[in-house]
């Protein structure tokens, strides 16, 4: 391989087979196009199969190597589902970007056992065992990824739930433990935290001038992220060019995490 070409494949995904949940909306669907416009081949997953179908066929329309599956990963059963499918398809796989998550806003006295168990299952659980379920999978690539989408509610108090901000600090330092207890399989794990971003979750709060400009008042760029910004993070983290970086915690947030006074 010349030297040309290994630097054109740093900066690529060519060839890499990847599972991104929550891959219909917002910053999943964002990360998904992002890995398939470098070359890479995708699953998507999400609960409502129209919005699954819809997609699909608009990438296919672009000849993007895409499929997915309607499944709840909030349920151990469909997070079997899953996986049976991708060794069904592909019997590797080389990145894997756990991104499902949801919130319910609310003060810590309001919520339920249950509502803090949906919280729990969507946006930890599902996390941490689908990186279980996998890794047989991520061991046989000689490059493996796993990308976790934490946030900046993992890393300082958010207004928005404890139990939220409970779930991405947890993914935060799940991301730690798995990037040294894999990294002799050649499997690197780092984590995204992004502050908000427009999506149709965020929209639920950002559509409130006054939420908005609060908001605003804490981002030192002014303005919220695009899903976009945070895709480009997450495919620099997979791609060669970022083959020594693992463990990591990174914040897509306009200087929100580092705004003082
Ligand atoms: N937007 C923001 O400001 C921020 C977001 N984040 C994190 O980024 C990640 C993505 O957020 P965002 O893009 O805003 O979210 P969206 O709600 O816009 O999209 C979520 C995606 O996940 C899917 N999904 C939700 N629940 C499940 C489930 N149980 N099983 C399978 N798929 C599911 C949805 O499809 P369907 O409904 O069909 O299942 C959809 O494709 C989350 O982990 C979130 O916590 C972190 C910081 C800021
Ligand atoms: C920025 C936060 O982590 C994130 O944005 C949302 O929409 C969620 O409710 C979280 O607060």
């Amino acid at each position: 391989m010349n030297q040309l070409e290994s630097n054109t494949n740093r900066w690529r995904l060519s060839g890499q087979k990847a599972v991104v949940t929550g891959g219909t909306k917002g910053i999943g669907r964002a990360i998904a196009e992002e890995f398939l416009n470098l070359g890479a081949e995708v699953i998507i997953v999400a609960r409502k199969q129209t919005e699954l179908d819809t997609l699909l066929a608009e990438w296919h329309t672009q000849q993007l190597p895409a499929s997915g599956y309607a499944l709840d990963l909030s349920r151990s059963t469909d997070r079997l589902t899953l996986t049976e499918k991708v060794i069904e398809k592909w019997g590797r796989l080389d990145i894997l970007v756990n991104n499902v998550g949801t919130n319910i806003r609310k003060k810590t006295v309001a919520y339920s056992e249950k509502e803090y168990q949906l919280l729990l299952d969507t946006n930890l659980t599902s996390a941490f065992h689908l990186s279980q379920l996998l890794y047989p999978l991520l061991k046989q690539s000689a490059q493996g990824n796993i990308i976790q989408i934490s946030s900046v509610s993992g890393l300082n108090h958010l207004r928005t739930g404890a139990i939220y901000g409970m779930t991405k600090a947890a993914m935060i330092q799940l991301t730690k433990n798995l990037a040294v207890e894999w990294a002799p399989d050649n499997i690197r794990v780092n984590a995204l935290a992004p502050w908000y971003i427009r999506t149709p979750l965020a929209d639920a709060v950002l559509q409130n001038p006054d939420y908005l400009n609060s908001v605003l008042e804490r981002t030192p760029m002014g303005r919220v992220g695009e899903p976009a910004e945070v895709a480009a993070a997450a495919a620099f983290l997979c791609m060669p060019a970022a083959s020594y970086i693992t463990g990591q915690c990174l914040a897509i947030d306009g200087g929100f995490s580092v705004y003082g006074f």
